[in-house]
């Protein structure tokens, strides 16, 4: 028998859902297809990690491990709805809703003292930040919008704010003292075990990661951002945003970054707010105050403290946005600022949000205003520089007529930053950082370090290389389109890979294929002069750029990245069909509790869906798999060209209504197809049924809108209450039934 797993995520997809998973269910099972589900929300993983503190009732299986188990497996069929990356205050939330629900799981140390805490701290580690995607990305990525949605976001195209000349935006990154400055790499000559340590200046060594296997022809890199040169870079960039009257915004990665950019972003709260701090430290620290999980944390400490020594710090707060710039606003209405919480902006989607709006981000009043985007590194940062210098000379893009940039992005086995959380340290003391051999005490890369810099080691395997190289080759072979390598020959790291990509790029056929290797601004560059002239350029790139261009190109060609086709071929035979770019639309949930409206567009759902059952064909000659497959690619076509996607107004049709569609036009594209009579006669009574009610459906789908919905929780809602808002249609919910 076929087999699907289908992946229960969090927030809006999860909701999206218990919508369209019974259609799912239904259609497929006409073809042998069973369809398992895999629950791998945050709550489900918090769970899975503390069996010891709860009843045998309560206690769920390790998910997680058995999905990353069976990426190893050719057989194995997942398609991967997008998951929460959760910060600490978002953990934090997630614990104190399922202790309040009767799990007895232990709350989460702040401030790690004893070892019993310490143990708790790293067993809520293996749930925080970008945790389920490294485990299940055994294969390299290959992004794409499908013709269709092209062709439909050319004809119906999203709006898109001006750029001027004139604009005051623009991005700012370290020039020195940064990650790329300085950075080490090297392929390795054998495999080897090495250590990662600290050679103090009083020549004792501090042994921080005691052994990590690698394999032969590996690339492994050291990398180092100083403190010093950070605090400097935000005091000088602030001071330059203040007199240039302009917003000033932070972006990192802090949820896929999960060691290095907490600590970025809590360094720029603390040099924003220095003369606060400076005043209160001694109190933040005895509250335990960590600005590196936001703002928010320290409101939410400080809320505890009696009135006037609170009020007291919000003044002192207060005083110094006088002298500081002013902030973007994630939320102006509630007052909630871009150093609120780390995992509200994340820089995948929030620079191309800004580029979209005509380089322009909220301010305080509710007016969108020219900033200066923030991005310590600079390793990526500056393809967005790039990006803004195009838009400010040649004016905005323009949807109908723009090029489109598929992806080929290096990810398996953990490649490059991906791998590096448990490699990653701030340091404690200065001295030297060190890769060494551990058989033969031999020093592999080495690198000054002072306290608090942060360090950290990466690791790209060679068969994800090869992988990579081949993938690239398939793409531009099928789809006849140039390819550029982004790699810089300056940065050693990718100097390593550049010299991988024309080895093994002899492995291939590439006669009349036109693949080139470009530094990123000169392939950014390149790439924008085709797109501006309405010409398609694969981007082949590493992990951090593949996770940055998907967004970037999607968001400006489609107006979001959920339209994409996101394919992970596992290196194993197995696929993973991830679906769309984007993230799980945290703000969607809350129009869905208050006004019952779910704007989430499924489209990435059908498209992994039509790739999963195309696989399942193949792999498991299932003919009928591929007739669901091709009827399903024709549904969703008509479905965009007949506008039934997902409105963002209340009252109008929804996610809901938009699944709804789907299988009205799939239902009768199985009842229209002759190559398998079995499906069309299952089909036909149902195709009918649905046409027959459609206004019913769709007005009983409506008028659920715009009154509050309960479904008692947020990452561990009432599973019955959220199936019963999210499938209100009776008549719908029937004719499914009798398929
Ligand atoms: N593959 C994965 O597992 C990924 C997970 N994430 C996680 O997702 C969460 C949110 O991340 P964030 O950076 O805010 O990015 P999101 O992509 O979730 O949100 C940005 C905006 O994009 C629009 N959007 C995204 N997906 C859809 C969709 N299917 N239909 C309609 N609109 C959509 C929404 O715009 P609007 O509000 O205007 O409707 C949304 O507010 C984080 O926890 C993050 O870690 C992020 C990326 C990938
Ligand atoms: O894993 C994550 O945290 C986010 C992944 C992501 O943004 C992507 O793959 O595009
Ligand atoms: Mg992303």
């Amino acid at each position: 028998m076929s087999k699907i797993i289908y992946t229960k995520t969090d927030e809006a997809p999860a909701l999206a859902t218990l919508s369209f998973l019974p259609i799912v269910e239904a259609f497929t099972k006409t073809a042998g297809v069973e369809v398992e589900t895999s629950d791998i929300s945050v709550a489900a993983r918090i769970l899975a990690e503390f069996p010891e503190y709860l009843t045998e009732e309560q206690r769920v299986p390790d998910n997680l491990a058995e999905l990353g188990r069976l990426t190893q497996d050719p057989n194995t069929n997942i398609i991967k709805l997008p998951n929460i990356s959760a910060s600490v205050q978002q953990l934090k939330a997630a614990i104190k809703e399922l202790q309040g629900k009767g799990y007895a799981i232990p709350d989460f140390p702040d401030d790690p003292q004893t070892d019993e805490e310490k143990e708790l701290r790293k067993r809520y580690g293996k749930s925080l930040g970008s945790a389920v995607n490294p485990v299940l990305r055994e294969g390299n990525s290959d992004r794409r919008a499908p013709k269709a949605v092209k062709n439909y976001a050319r004809k119906h195209p999203h709006s898109m704010g001006e750029w001027k000349q004139w604009s005051s935006t623009h991005v700012s990154h370290m020039h020195g003292g940064d990650f790329y400055d300085g950075e080490q790499s090297m392929t390795l000559d054998k495999a080897r075990t090495v250590r990662m340590e600290l050679l103090l200046d009083d020549g004792t060594k501090k042994v921080l990661k005691p052994k990590i296997d690698l394999l032969d022809k590996e690339v492994i890199d050291l990398m180092v951002m100083s403190k010093k040169a950070l605090l400097e870079f935000y005091e000088r960039e602030m001071e330059d945003c203040r007199e240039a009257g302009i917003l000033f915004s932070l972006h990192v990665k802090a949820t896929m970054m999960k060691v290095s950019h907490p600590i970025v972003f809590g360094h720029a709260v603390r040099i924003y707010y220095k003369d606060a701090f400076e005043k209160h430290g001694e109190l933040f620290d005895e509250l335990g105050i960590n600005v590196n999980n936001g703002m928010a944390d320290l409101y939410d400490k400080i809320a505890t403290l009696p009135t006037s020594t609170r009020e007291e710090i919000e003044r002192d707060l207060h005083a110094c946005q006088e002298h500081r710039p002013r902030l973007a606003m994630v939320d102006s209405a509630k007052g909630i600022t871009n150093f609120h919480s780390p995992s509200d902006v994340i820089v995948d989607a929030s620079m191309p949000a800004m580029i979209r709006s005509g380089g322009k981000m909220w301010g305080a009043d509710g007016k969108m205003y020219d900033c200066k985007a923030v991005m310590p590194e600079s390793t990526f940062a500056r393809i967005y520089q790039e990006m803004i210098n195009f838009c400010k000379w040649h004016g905005n893009f323009d949807p109908t007529t723009m090029g489109t940039v598929p992806n080929v992005g290096l990810m398996a086995q953990k490649a490059e930053e991906y791998g590096s959380h448990d490699k990653t340290f701030e340091s404690s003391d200065a001295g030297i950082a060190r890769i060494v051999d551990v058989e033969t005490d031999e020093v592999l890369l080495e690198k000054r370090v002072e306290k608090g810099d942060i360090w950290r080691m990466c690791q790209t395997k060679d068969a994800p290389i090869q992988d990579w190289v081949k993938l690239a080759v398939r793409r531009a072979r099928e789809s006849n389109t140039p390819v550029i390598f982004w790699l810089d020959p300056y940065r050693p790291h990718e100097n390593e890979l550049i010299k991988k990509v024309k080895m093994y790029l002899k492995d291939h056929d590439t006669d009349g294929l036109h693949i080139e290797i470009m530094s990123q601004v000169r392939a950014m560059r390149y790439t924008l002069e085709r797109v501006a002239r309405g010409l398609d350029t694969i981007s082949a790139t590493g992990n951090i750029l593949r996770d940055y261009l998907t967004d970037l190109f999607p968001i400006l060609e489609l107006g979001t990245s959920a339209k994409m086709l996101s394919v992970v071929p596992l290196m194993k035979g197995g696929g993973l069909f991830e679906t769309g770019a984007g993230g799980s639309a945290p703000k969607h949930v809350e129009q869905l509790t208050e006004e019952n409206h779910l704007r989430w567009d499924s489209l990435g759902e059908f498209l992994a869906l039509n790739v999963s059952l195309e696989h399942l064909a193949s792999n498991d000659n299932n003919a009928k798999a591929q007739v669901l497959a091709d009827t399903l690619d024709t549904a969703t076509e008509k479905l965009l060209l007949n506008d039934k996607s997902p409105s963002r107004k209340t009252g109008e049709l929804d996610n809901r209504g938009s699944h709804f569609y789907l299988a009205l036009y799939w239902a009768e594209e199985l009842a229209a197809q002759d190559q398998d009579s079995e499906l069309k006669a299952q089909f036909t009574p149902l195709a009918q049924k649905l046409a027959e009610n459609e206004d019913a459906i769709v007005k009983e789908l409506n008028d659920v809108q715009g009154k509050p919905v309960d479904i008692k929780g947020y990452y561990y809602a009432d599973e019955e209450l959220a199936k019963k808002a999210m499938r209100p249609s009776a008549l719908f919910n029937e004719a499914l039934a009798s398929l």
